[in-house]
């Protein structure tokens, strides 16, 4: 006989993978076994009572699990998985089926190097623990013997640790054990599923998704692998896990530091995409900051990037203690519905500018998991931040050319730090602008290939003025094209001193393994030496005109002899050094044939040896610096779980 029951509940439409106050983007679940149901109930999720499941597992009777205030939803259906129809069974399939969490736990470590091979002594502890009546919610034991631990309810840590004291102090006096820890204010994270413990890749994902919560392991059934996070980091460790399997958004929390040029032309993109993101690519971008040199905006202080509001929730505990009985909702977060309005909120409401404060605010959210700070200025100091940022657990993305082609043992210190660490760093942008050079080498690099020299047109800049600078035309206007056009760095001394393309060749060349300093580049200064200490930009652009007539020399000599001159640099990889100058080229060669702010860059390698392999295209400019940077952004969210 065939039996079926349908549970109603008034509040939900089934049963979801992760408490939806918690993941804004849970999703109901079509099909559960009664194992995991089982599991989910015990781990905090409000699906059954775990002995409700009891008699149906036994007499293999399937729930289904409905709102009574919307029988349109199909709900969820609990049963054992040989009954499931075939449109489920894929859905059956997947390994992890949901989360849950339970909070005001915390952890005891019973220690010490007298316990390994001692009979008894998980009895005598978890004897003194029964005898105060605490509940143990999990435990795991090394397999050296050396430590127990176990977390049991916050409210009852104090009479098992006075408990374990008074039975062990023996042993304590004795060193045989060498204490009895308590952490205290820990939730468990438990992901449920079917066989997903025993299948390879989960617990690798789950822990990298978790890497930056502090987690403590052990995987107790087929259906549950269990982990301890900080109570504080819960639901952002809840949210980082819940989108690495595919069961919600990639959630991405970012400030910018640079609203200038490339960076406020970023957040124009980021505005423009930002829903078409979400919709079609499961990517949720949400800027909680902007920061300029003297003023800053938070999301808080403006609700124009992210609303959040208040829900009072009586009937749950959950965060009672830490919100005045107030549960955050996370579904009434509102993002970004005013990003375009920035400038002049900034403008009404920006206050003064605090990098440490900004990091902070961005960062030390409890909601989303994942934070990158976008560096869109040209300044060193920020970029000497990048270390601390990526040893707190914040990814970085810049196209700031700063913090790589500074000092050597700083650069290879920020680089041995970022592969130790569990973030990324990705700075595409700082060579050739929206043009994938740094990915193409690593690629070359990564197959095996040997680099043997990279030569190439690095600047916008240049290009643009060696392009441009010939038919009678006067040098400076050309310098103030080429700066109105936003292809120049903000002081423009820096791209006609060729320090700008010696950054690049740099970049490249330690890219490529080589161990030089900036000072080791030979560069050729086009800046007029009486207006190397000119004051301002704008003063040495004013001051420009009078040095006209030098250039146009230089470009005639050229031209007489039916050549262009071009302002290159060149990587020598195998005689590990590097120069740039601005060298002759006839008309024919393909460095001649550039236009705009082209750059071009020819990669000589093992493979590549008689025909170079050679990217070109703009290299300055708003919009595609804007791109390289955003791609940055989309291939750190591809890397933190976002489908690719
Ligand atoms: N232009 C291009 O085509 C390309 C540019 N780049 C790189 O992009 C970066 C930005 O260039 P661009 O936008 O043209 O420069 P801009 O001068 O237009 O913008 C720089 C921004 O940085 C801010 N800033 C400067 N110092 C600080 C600081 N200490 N703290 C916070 N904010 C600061 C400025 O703020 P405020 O205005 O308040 O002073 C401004 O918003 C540079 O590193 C450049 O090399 C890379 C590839 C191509
Ligand atoms: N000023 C630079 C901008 C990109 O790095 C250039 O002109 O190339």
């Amino acid at each position: 006989m065939a039996v079926s029951t349908n549970l109603m509940d008034a509040n939900v439409d089934g049963v979801y993978s992760a408490d939806p106050r918690k993941v804004g983007d849970a999703v109901i679940l079509k099909t559960l076994s009664y194992q995991e149901a089982w599991e989910m109930s015990y781990f905090g999720a409000n699906v059954l009572h775990p002995r409700t499941i009891i008699p149906v597992i036994r007499y293999g009777i399937p729930i289904i699990i409905r709102n009574v205030f919307n029988l349109s939803s199909s709900g969820t259906k609990i049963c054992h998985p040989s009954i499931i129809g075939d449109e489920d069974k894929q859905i059956f399939k997947n390994y992890v089926k949901g989360f849950t969490t339970i909070d005001n736990l915390a952890l005891v470590n019973v220690e010490g190097t007298g316990m390994a091979g001692v009979p008894g002594t998980a009895s005598a502890i978890f004897g003194a623990v029964k005898d105060v009546g605490a509940n143990v919610i999990m435990i795991s034991q090394a397999s050296s013997e050396h430590s127990v631990c176990f977390a049991v309810p916050e409210k009852e840590v104090k009479a098992v640790a006075e408990a374990l004291q008074s039975v062990f102090h023996g042993a304590l006096d004795a060193d045989r054990l060498s204490q009895v820890a308590i952490i205290p204010n820990c939730s468990i994270l438990a992901a449920v599923g079917q066989k997903m413990a025993s299948t390879p890749g989960v617990s690798a994902s789950l822990f990298d998704a978790l890497a930056k919560a502090r987690g403590f392991y052990k995987g107790c059934s087929e259906y549950n692998i269990t982990v301890v996070v900080k109570r504080e980091d819960s639901i952002k460790a809840l949210r980082a896990v819940h989108s690495r399997f595919f069961l919600s958004r990639t959630t991405i929390a970012m400030a910018i530091i640079g609203p200038g040029l490339i960076g406020s032309t970023l957040l124009d993109q980021l505005c423009d995409q930002a829903a078409n993101l979400k919709e079609e690519f499961n990517i949720d971008l949400r800027v909680m900051g902007i920061m300029g040199s003297k003023l800053m905006l938070l999301e808080d202080d403006t609700h124009i990037i992210c609303l959040i509001q208040f829900v009072f929730v009586p009937e749950e505990g959950n965060f009672a203690d830490d919100r005045d009985g107030c549960l955050c909702s996370i579904d009434h977060i509102v993002l970004g519905h005013k990003l375009d309005k920035w400038r002049e909120l900034r403008q009404e409401k920006g206050e003064v500018a605090n990098l440490e404060k900004i990091v902070q605010h961005v960062h030390g959210n409890h909601f989303i998991p994942n934070t990158v700070l976008v560096d869109c200025t040209a300044d060193s100091v920020i970029a000497s931040n990048y270390e601390d940022w990526l040893r707190k657990g914040i990814h970085v993305i810049t196209p700031n050319k700063k913090a790589n082609s500074g000092p050597l043992y700083e650069y290879l210190r920020l680089r041995a730090l970022q592969r130790q660490s569990y973030t990324h760093y990705f700075y595409e942008a700082t060579v050739g602008a929206g043009l994938p050079i740094i990915s193409t080498l690593r690629g070359l690099l990564e197959t095996g290939d040997r680099i043997l020299q990279i030569e190439g047109i690095f600047s916008g800049t240049l290009s643009y003025i060696f392009n441009n600078f010939k038919d009678g035309r006067v040098f400076s206007e050309v310098v103030a094209e080429a700066r109105d056009a936003g292809y120049t760095e903000p002081d423009p001394r820096d791209d006609l001193s060729g320090i700008d393309v010696a950054r690049k060749v740099i970049i490249l060349a330690r890219e490529s393994g080589l161990k030089l300093e900036l000072s080791d580049i030979p560069v050729e200064n086009l800046v007029p030496e009486p207006l190397r200490g000119s004051s301002s930009a704008e003063e040495f652009m004013q001051q420009l005109p009078k040095f006209d007539e030098e250039l146009t020399e230089i470009l005639k000599d050229a031209e007489s002899s039916g050549e262009v001159l071009r302002y290159v640099g060149v990587v020598d990889v195998s005689n590990e050094k590097g120069v740039v100058e601005l060298r002759r080229y006839k008309k024919d060669h393909p460095f001649a044939q550039l236009s705009g702010s082209d750059n071009i860059i020819a990669f000589t390698t093992r493979r590549y040896r008689n025909q170079p392999l050679i990217v070109r295209g703009p290299g300055a400019g708003a919009q595609v610096t804007a791109g390289g940077i955003f791609n940055d952004i989309l291939r750190l969210a591809t890397y933190l779980g976002a489908p690719s």
